[in-house]
């Protein structure tokens, strides 16, 4: 099987949900093809030791960016944990990723207990025989 190409995105007050999640999922994570927003992506680097591909921050673009490889079939999963309680300048783009993921029909987590579920299937799924 091939490594999966998960894309990981974290809203600021989410960040920290972020790193915990990717901590207990490090290992797999190691043999899976990341990509990240540009302040998700630092943290995951600098505090968890993953290999990122970073784009830009979410505000700046970075969401469109990952959208875009989501469209050229590059993403297998998106792992979105947003922050319903504050609003976005780039609220557009948000949006503009999550109905990319829904036109494309790639799995979108877009909160802690759901990301456990796509992760952990997505773990199980490499380790079958
Ligand atoms: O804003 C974001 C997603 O919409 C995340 O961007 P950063 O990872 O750069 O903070």
């Amino acid at each position: 099987m091939t490594a999966p190409r998960i894309a990981l995105i974290a809203h600021d007050k989410k960040k920290d949900d972020m790193i915990a999640l990717a901590g207990q999922y490090a290992d797999f994570l190691r043999g899976c093809k990341l990509t990240a927003t540009g302040t998700t992506g630092g943290r995951l680097v600098t505090e968890l030791g993953l290999t990122v591909d970073r784009k830009h921050s979410g505000p700046l673009g970075g969401d469109l960016q990952i959208g875009a490889l989501l469209v050229e079939d590059m993403i297998d999963a998106v792992i979105f944990l947003r922050d319903p309680m504050t609003p976005q300048p780039h609220e557009p783009d948000i949006n503009a990723l999550v109905r990319a993921c829904d036109v494309h029909d790639v799995a979108c987590a877009t909160n802690v207990a759901t990301a456990h579920l796509v992760l952990s299937q997505l773990q199980a799924a490499g380790t079958q025989p």
